[in-house]
């Protein structure tokens, strides 16, 4: 059925009641016409009270009907503001402009659910896209620290390398300079001992030309493990070059590096090296120097080699101290 608006339904209420009243008065016109004029003015206030009367509860009856549906539109969009998804909106209205009002906030209501299903769409997609590149990022981050650690662990090991004489696995001559510099640099000049030691393998050439060059490499680690173990931590030994070794010795002043130096040198002449002809034995000549204030680790070494060059020259298989 075809809705009324608001105003059409107004005017047809207060066209029929004054119809309605016109009719009720000029059906009563006649009888009217002997009734006194006071009597006539009570008759003419009374239907004007009664008119008023009909007219407040029609008010009110419109009203009513006007504000049901807007009170359930209220309270429908308070329940979906809430999120509760059952609101009612009302079908029913019994005027064109509340049925307008009711449809237009349906197709409004709508309308947002579909958005809202599109947007739980995107966000879905958003959070996929976001947990792929966080797992991107996290791969990317593992893959730069392994190879950061393995450039660390390359690095190490070229240091390493570069301090580490290949064959007896000791420090070589430029990791040795780098210990000792250290070592001096924390020297207390004035309380401090500190000595040094070099040796070297007496007549190595015969062991190389006799039975190979590979008895000389074995023989040449031999000694290096000998001394390794003679040695004490804080010691810095190292191979000088060819069979030649060094020590330094923190901490200890002439005599003590003197014991050290002996009590290896007795060791390497109970040492046996293997060769085709049978075990071979070997000696090596020691020269020993302590620091002095004013004296720097070259001179030091220097003394040293000056020791060692007195020790082959009265004999080899000895230890003989640095003398001025
Ligand atoms: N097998 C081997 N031989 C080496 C190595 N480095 C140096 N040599 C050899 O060591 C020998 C050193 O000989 P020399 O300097 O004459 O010394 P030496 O025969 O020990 O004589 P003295 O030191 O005077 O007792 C040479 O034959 C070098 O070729 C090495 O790494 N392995």
């Amino acid at each position: 059925m075809p809705k009324l608006s608001l105003r059409t339904t107004l005017a047809l209420s207060f066209a029929s009641i004054s119809v309605l009243m016109s009719l009720l008065l000029s059906h009563s016109l006649e009888r009217l016409a002997n009734v006194p004029v006071g009597c006539l003015q009570s008759i003419v206030l009374m239907a004007g009270v009664a008119m008023a009367v009909l007219s407040a509860l029609f008010g009110v009856l419109l009203a009513g009907r006007m504000a049901r549906p807007m009170m359930q539109l209220s309270d429908a969009a308070d329940r979906l503001r809430r999120g509760e998804d059952d609101a009612a909106i009302p079908t029913e209205t019994a005027f064109r402009e509340t049925w307008q009002l009711s449809s237009s906030f349906r197709r409004l209501i709508d309308t947002l659910r579909a958005e809202q299903t599109k947007l739980g769409v995107l966000n879905a997609a958003l959070e996929e896209q976001v947990s792929a590149r966080t797992l991107m990022l996290d791969t990317a981050n593992r893959l730069l620290f392994d190879s950061l650690e393995e450039r660390q662990q390359l690095v190490d090991r070229l240091k390493e390398l570069a301090n580490t004489d290949s064959l007896t696995q000791l420090l070589n001559r430029r990791a040795f300079q780098e210990r000792a510099d250290i070592e001096f640099k924390r020297l207390d000049r004035q309380s401090a001992t500190l000595s040094v030691f070099i040796f070297d393998i007496d007549h190595f050439k015969r062991i190389n030309d006799g039975y190979g060059h590979e008895t000389g490499d074995e023989a040449i680690r031999m000694l290096a493990r000998t001394a390794a173990g003679e040695l004490r931590e804080m010691d810095v030994l190292a191979r000088f070059g060819g069979e030649e070794f060094v020590a330094l010795l923190p901490d200890a002043d002439l005599a003590t590096a003197m014991e050290v130096a002996e009590r290896l040198r007795a060791k390497i002449t109970t040492l046996r090296i293997a060769t085709p002809a049978g075990p071979i034995a070997m000696t090596a000549s020691f020269g020993v120097a302590q620091w002095v204030p004013q004296v720097g680790i070259d001179t030091l070494i220097a003394r040293a080699d000056q020791a060692l060059y007195g020790a082959k020259h009265t004999g080899r298989d000895r230890v003989v101290a640095w003398d001025e």
